[in-house]
């Protein structure tokens, strides 16, 4: 089909879908990024072409060998989960709302190597900023079609255009004031965290293709791409935990079994916690939360199955529709974990065709992150709280970058421990 001057195509089912994750030609992104118009230095989430394939090496390398699978990642999480919970000893009924600044917090881990207290100015700064980036993502899609709406957008004050490029600008001061402290730190061997491996692979690199603009950028990307994507996965999760209070006294049997109420739980846990990791799989399909995966463009002529692609088309991938394909999920639009399961419940079997974060060679690299997250804060509320409502739930969707919950639903959280010490 044609949106604005582009040929675009949807990928609906799986077939199709796997041959485009496998296919080069699709790897690219819109030619002016997102908001074309405001972000000219494109982040790796909006790069094409070898910039693209340099500054992903570069990501994957350092969430491979400092981000993800290291245990100190995992003990910096599970501190971040713990002032969260702490956080909530006299109100609790709060915690969806206070979900984000936590778990942008881990992010913060990654990018600056420390957490910051909620209350400091510059977290609440970096939240909002985060909060209005995914939000303004429901205008990106637009303007990937109609590139040339976006100045007469910005005259006329439309779209709130203004306050992007505002947060913008405050991010991206104070990433300067981290980069530069980051510049001039006592000079160790150590790689700490994203700034620090960015700078290094700088300074060793002759071409200029590492600048700190881009730098920039990448950390603002990696807020927004890390923050609302768990968050939102984590309130669906919620809202799911009280719809089916079965469910939720399954996992909490889970945790009594592998953990018990005196230690923190651990991520290599749910190996043994085969119906938890199910009930976020079931999560993560039904709500597919980044439901049309972020815009690809056809780098060169190709073809998606027996569809030809013209170079520069927009091409979606549709996870929605390939999660709720009643020929790869039996009765898909209903909430059943159980369908994960296999040799008598003791096994959780992930299909090929559950794809939330995408793959192939443009995946998500939060894919690993975002695992511990999902395990760590699901098991770490329900190891203090029992969950419910005494009020109707409304499962209605809100598009931004994520689909997130459209109302904030009245829940109740019961301190089921009180013990604060774990
Ligand atoms: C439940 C959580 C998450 C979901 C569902 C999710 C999903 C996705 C999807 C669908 C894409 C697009 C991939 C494509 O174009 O094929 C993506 C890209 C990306 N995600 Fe995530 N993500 C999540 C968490 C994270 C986290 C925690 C981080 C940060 C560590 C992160 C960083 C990124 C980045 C940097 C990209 C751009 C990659 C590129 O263009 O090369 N994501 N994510």
């Amino acid at each position: 089909m044609k949106l604005g001057q582009y040929d675009t195509f949807v990928v609906c089912d799986w077939d199709n879908l796997k041959d485009a994750f496998a296919n080069d030609a699709l790897l690219a992104r819109p030619a002016k990024g997102f908001i074309s118009g405001i972000e000219e230095t494109l982040s790796v989430i909006a790069m094409s072409g070898d910039v693209w394939r340099e500054h992903r090496r570069l990501s994957l390398n350092f969430l491979r060998n400092v981000g993800l699978g290291k245990r100190e990642m995992e003990t910096l999480i599970s501190e971040e989960i713990h002032q969260f919970l702490s956080s909530l000893e006299d109100d609790a009924n709060d915690l969806p709302q206070r979900l984000m600044p936590s778990v942008s917090n881990n992010i913060a881990a990654l990018l600056f190597g420390r957490i910051f207290y909620y209350d400091d100015p510059d977290k609440i700064m970096i939240d909002q900023g985060v909060q209005r980036f995914s939000e303004s993502f429901q205008l990106t899609g637009i303007l990937s079609f109609f590139p040339w709406l976006i100045k007469p957008l910005i005259a006329l004050g439309k779209a709130n255009l203004k306050v992007i490029s505002k947060t913008h600008q405050r991010m991206h001061a104070f990433i300067s004031k981290e980069v530069l402290a980051h510049k001039n730190k006592v000079k160790s061997t150590e790689i700490e965290d994203y700034i620090d491996e960015y700078l290094n692979a700088q300074s060793k690199r002759k071409d200029n293709l590492f600048k700190d603009m881009t730098l920039r950028r990448n950390v603002v990307g990696f807020f927004v791409a890390g923050s609302e994507t768990v968050t939102s996965t984590l309130t669906w999760a919620i809202m799911y935990l009280v719809q089916y209070p079965q469910y939720q006294e399954k996992i909490r049997s889970e945790i009594q079994e592998v953990i018990g109420t005196e230690k923190r739980p651990d991520f290599s846990d749910r190996l043994r916690m085969p119906f938890t990791q199910a009930f976020l799989y079931e999560v993560q399909r039904i709500e597919s939360v980044v439901a049309f995966n972020l815009i690809r463009r056809a780098s060169q002529d190709t073809k998606i199955g027996p569809y030809n692609v013209p170079k520069d088309s927009l091409v979606f991938f549709n996870f929605w529709s390939v999660h709720h394909d009643p020929k790869l999920w039996p009765n898909p639009d209903k909430f059943n974990p159980n369908r994960f399961l296999a040799e008598n419940s003791t096994k959780v079997v992930k299909p090929p065709y559950l794809v939330p974060f995408s793959a192939g060679k443009r995946a998500c690299p939060g894919e690993g992150l975002a695992n511990v997250e999902l395990f760590l804060y699901t098991v770490g509320i329900l190891q203090r709280f029992k969950i419910k409502s005494d009020k109707p739930l409304s499962f209605d969707a809100h598009f931004g970058l994520t689909r997130r919950l459209k109302y904030k639903p009245d829940l109740i959280f019961e301190k089921y421990l009180s013990n604060n010490s774990i």
